[in-house]
């Protein structure tokens, strides 16, 4: 698949005076899960309520899989899940599944069905008086029978419990299996998105911090550790950028995104995504931009 799932370009969202999002530009090839990853208040409710028109930019341009996100798009490829799993509550789930049958097209009850079954959740049962993780199965179960080609989580696994999150995140998991639709998954936290995504996009404060594929993010990234007195020809040599320096008792850790040298560098090891983030956190005034 060669499609572009999210382009948005200088995208931006105003709440009265307060920008919730603003100059977001991302590339998002098809296919790929996405981590979108910020703390409380980065943007990505804001974000994903953009992608699927319940927000209309304040500024700059969204398209979907080809579409310009605006008014009276149709998002007919698009299923959302919102924190709330999307679900009204005095609805039995079989009564759910027949208002997804009346109002999408691309319609297909058996992978409901199926997915119901193989998790003994009863249809006739009130979407209210399921467990957390019961409803969540249920809201993903409704999204999946549209056949999406882009699915968008908000926080799909913030309010359940550590084995709900696992049963619906090996769901996730199985889908993405079989069938090539692009997933976007929200949440604070890299660890809990890190096993399942391979794109990743970190915001704060309503800018994008990052925006790549983990792989590359992971194989361009280093930490070196030097001397105080060797540091400066090590600097000197990196052909890259030095994003963080720590001095400890003549110890120095350098985080460096481009090839480490060669030669005098005592040593280097691979970065992990959670710590990486974090410093992209933790940056000030940082925007990056990267498909
Ligand atoms: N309806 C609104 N009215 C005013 N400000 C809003 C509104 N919705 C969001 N904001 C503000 O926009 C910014 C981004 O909020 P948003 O909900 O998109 O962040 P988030 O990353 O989803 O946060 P959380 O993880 O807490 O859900 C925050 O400063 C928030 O207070």
């Amino acid at each position: 698949m060669t499609e572009t799932a999210i382009s948005a370009v200088d995208l931006g969202k105003r709440y009265g005076r307060r920008w919730g999002l603003r100059h977001c530009s991302l590339e998002v090839p098809a296919g790929r899960v996405v981590g979108l990853v910020g703390p409380n208040g980065a943007g990505k409710s804001t974000l994903m309520n953009l992608a699927v028109g319940l927000l209309r930019p304040t500024e700059g341009e969204l398209h979907l899989l080809g579409e310009r996100v605006g008014p009276g798009t149709v998002l007919e490829r698009v299923a959302y899940i919102d924190q709330e799993h999307s679900l009204y509550r005095d609805f039995k789930v079989r009564e759910m599944l027949r208002a997804g049958r009346v109002l999408n097209r691309r319609w297909d009850e058996r992978i409901a069905l199926d997915r119901l079954g193989e998790l003994g959740i009863p249809l006739d049962r009130k979407v209210g008086g399921l467990s957390g993780g019961q409803r969540a199965q249920v809201a993903l179960a409704v999204a999946l029978a549209k056949k999406p080609d882009l699915l968008i989580l908000d926080e799909p696994v913030a309010s359940l419990d550590p084995l709900a999150r696992r049963e619906l995140m090996s769901v996730l998991m199985a889908t993405k299996a079989e069938w090539d639709c692009t997933v976007v998954l929200s949440s604070h936290v890299v660890s809990e998105l890190e096993r399942l995504c391979d794109h990743l996009v970190v915001l704060d404060r309503g800018t994008v911090k990052l925006a790549a594929d983990i792989d590359d993010l992971l194989e361009e990234h280093h930490l070196l550790t030097t001397t105080a007195d060797a540091v400066e020809g090590v600097v000197g040599a990196i052909s890259g950028e030095v994003l963080h320096r720590e001095d400890d008792r003549g110890a120095v850790s350098l985080l460096v995104r481009g090839r480490p040298p060669a030669g005098a560098v005592h040593d280097v090891q691979p970065v992990n995504l959670e710590s990486l983030v974090m410093h992209y956190l933790s940056a000030p005034g940082r925007q990056e931009v990267a498909a």
